[in-house]
């Protein structure tokens, strides 16, 4: 077990890979910290049923005295003894083990959260957001008890059966032998059913989280739908995977209602039986009433262990059934080191060497094939190129949100892979193409990387992306509400607001992906200039869809089919490349309705 570095919480295995572990031990890994609260439970809860256990006998004792004359006044002070001591006990150990529950189920959630946030980018291309939360929402749930109630149920009904039908024997052993007949019976039809459950909880929650992938993928995209006319489509979908967990939930809830009939059989059957043979040997007068009646309170006493038996099972198989699917996202590769710290104060820029990069997406035909170019210190290196043609891949790989399969990327003379994932990327920062935001406020997002950046510092940096005037705009100003995704802003908006973002952290290496894509022609003017004001601390990349962005660029790196087909100025380029020449009469245009376009 280890420590888990942002959360503090000691999670089973968190930071590991683990290769998927029988669901049963990893029940009891998440049970294990608990084991001394665990065992404490276990024994209130013997020691309360002990006290339940011992209540026939002294009432028999009564019966019996009642029926000599003696005094009965020990006897009725014992049984109060015994029932307080009885509730009490129930109170105490309920009590714990709900508590414990709860732990679990938070250590679980930590566990998952922690993986989820880390789960590397080739993971997440091919998981669904939606389907993965439910991991952590309803998957946990089912988790909670049965790694705590559901294994003090299974102890607790095995040695409480064991301890009534010992104790039915002592009273009478040819009732027992009925009773035992009818045990077993009851017992095998439940061997038979019980797995099952643990099959349909899978499928539930398989379901479950189809729900929730299905809803993440249209409510993600309402506008989308909206607009296309979707509504019905995306309905059906969701609907379709809800049915299926209704399904599966039916077919729950049909062995649960059969389990509960089997339970209530053992009691009700063997009632009979005893009933039946019990008075036949009254009546023959090989047994004493008062130990038929002794008998027959321990039989409805079985009840109680019985059902203990039925649930810790049921719980077991539908925690088993839940752990496999966290199991699944235990197993799933994560970035093992990032730390989630906000960046170092900067340091001086360093030239950025792309050299001989290939790469491919997983399942896809290579992207990048021995992709070279140098990106010189504290400079604005300006990447051009079709669309298709790697250029954001390389974005990707200089993060290491991928890891390349050929050739390597270094910052100076380091090569990327020497530094730790967080060490690299508290010294990049990144624009992204749609400029994405939180769902918070524009001051939580402007600070998200920096947050002890300065007032003075806040105040200068939105001056420079031109969002002061906005900002003083808005009643709430900084606190205004972003909405989810950042929709409650103009696209322009986002990409100033990503920008001020990128330029608080004060990078090294500030990476800017097709940011001006939606500004005016006054906006953009303004905002290059502030690109290149950054570019005397940081060395700047941006992939560009504007002829205004390229031509004032340090120097332009010529993309084609994963390749650089040619890099220089943009007066150099022009003159002899014949794939430049086309771009900047087709693509790189100066209007941001065309451009935008033209990118996509
Ligand atoms: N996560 C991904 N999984 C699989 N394939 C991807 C992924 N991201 C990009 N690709 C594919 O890789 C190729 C290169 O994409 P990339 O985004 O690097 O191109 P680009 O030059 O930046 O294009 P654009 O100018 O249109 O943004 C494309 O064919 C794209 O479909």
């Amino acid at each position: 077990m280890e420590e888990d570095r942002t959360t503090g919480v000691n999670t089973p295995d968190a930071e590991q890979s683990p290769a998927e572990r029988p669901a049963l031990r990893a029940l009891l890994s998440y049970a294990r910290p608990h084991r001394g609260i665990l065992l404490t439970v276990l024994a209130l809860t013997l020691a309360g049923s002990a006290a339940g256990l011992a209540q026939p006998l002294v009432i028999q004792s009564v019966l019996a005295k009642l029926m000599t004359g003696e005094g009965l006044r020990e006897d009725i002070l014992l049984l109060t003894g015994l029932l307080l001591a009885s509730i009490g006990l129930t109170w105490l150990q309920s009590w714990l083990s709900e508590r414990t529950a709860e732990r679990v189920v938070l250590q679980v959630r930590r566990g998952l959260i922690a993986r989820l946030i880390r789960l590397r980018t080739a993971e997440l291309d091919r998981t669904e957001p939606g389907g993965l939360t439910t991991r952590v929402t309803s998957d946990s749930t089912l988790v909670q008890h049965a790694a705590t109630g559901g294994l003090i149920q299974l102890v607790d009904g095995s040695i409480h059966l064991l301890a009534t039908i010992v104790l039915m024997g002592i009273v009478s052993l040819p009732l027992l032998g009925i009773t035992s007949a009818v045990l077993v019976v009851v017992g095998i039809a439940m061997g038979v059913v019980m797995p099952r459950i643990k099959r349909v909880t899978t499928e539930a929650q398989t379901s479950v989280g189809e729900i929730g992938a299905a809803l993440d993928r249209s409510l993600g995209a309402a506008r989308t739908v909206k607009a296309n006319g979707g509504e019905a489509k995306e309905t059906e979908r969701a609907t379709e995977a809800a049915t299926r967990a209704y399904r599966a939930g039916l077919k729950g809830a049909r062995y649960h209602a059969l389990i509960a009939v089997l339970a209530g059989l053992i009691v009700q059957a063997s009632f009979l039986a005893v009933i039946g043979f019990g008075g036949a040997l009254v009546a023959m007068g090989t047994l004493e009433l008062a130990a038929l009646i002794g008998f027959l309170l321990y039989l409805f006493n079985l009840g109680g262990p019985v059902l203990s038996l039925v649930g810790g099972t049921t719980a077991l198989q539908q925690g088993l059934g839940a752990l496999a699917r966290i199991e699944e996202v235990r197993s799933m590769a994560a970035e093992d080191d990032v730390d989630g710290t906000p960046p170092a104060p900067s340091g001086p820029p360093p030239a950025v060497t792309v050299d001989g990069l290939t790469f491919g997406y997983e399942g896809r035909t290579p992207v990048l094939h021995g992709t070279s170019f140098v990106a010189p210190a504290g400079k604005v290196t300006a990447i051009v190129g079709p669309s298709g043609s790697g250029k954001t891949t390389v974005f990707s790989l200089i993060q290491r949100f991928y890891d390349t399969e050929g050739g390597r990327i270094l910052l100076d003379d380091t090569d990327i892979r020497s530094l730790g994932r967080a060490e690299l990327r508290r010294r990049i920062a990144y624009v992204e193409q749609d400029s994405p935001m939180l769902a918070g406020t524009l001051r939580e997002n402007l600070l998200y990387s920096a947050p002890d950046a300065s007032d003075e510092a806040v105040a200068d940096v939105l001056r420079r992306t031109l969002l002061d005037g906005f900002v003083a705009s808005l009643p709430d100003g900084l606190d205004t509400a972003v909405g989810a995704r950042g929709l409650a802003l103009s696209g322009g908006e986002r990409q100033r607001l990503a920008i001020a973002r990128a330029l608080l952290r004060r990078p090294q290496v500030l990476l800017l992906d097709e940011v001006t894509a939606h500004l005016d022609g006054l906006s953009e003017t303004a905002l290059r200039r502030t690109v290149e004001e950054a570019a005397r601390n940081c060395t700047v990349l941006l992939i560009a869809h504007r002829l205004s962005t390229v031509t004032t660029a340090d120097r332009l790196v010529l993309f084609e089919n994963g390749r650089v087909s040619d890099h220089g100025r943009h007066e150099e380029l022009l003159e002899r490349s014949a794939l430049y020449q086309d771009l900047t009469a087709t693509q790189l245009t100066a209007g941001p309705a065309v451009a935008t376009a033209g990118a996509h």
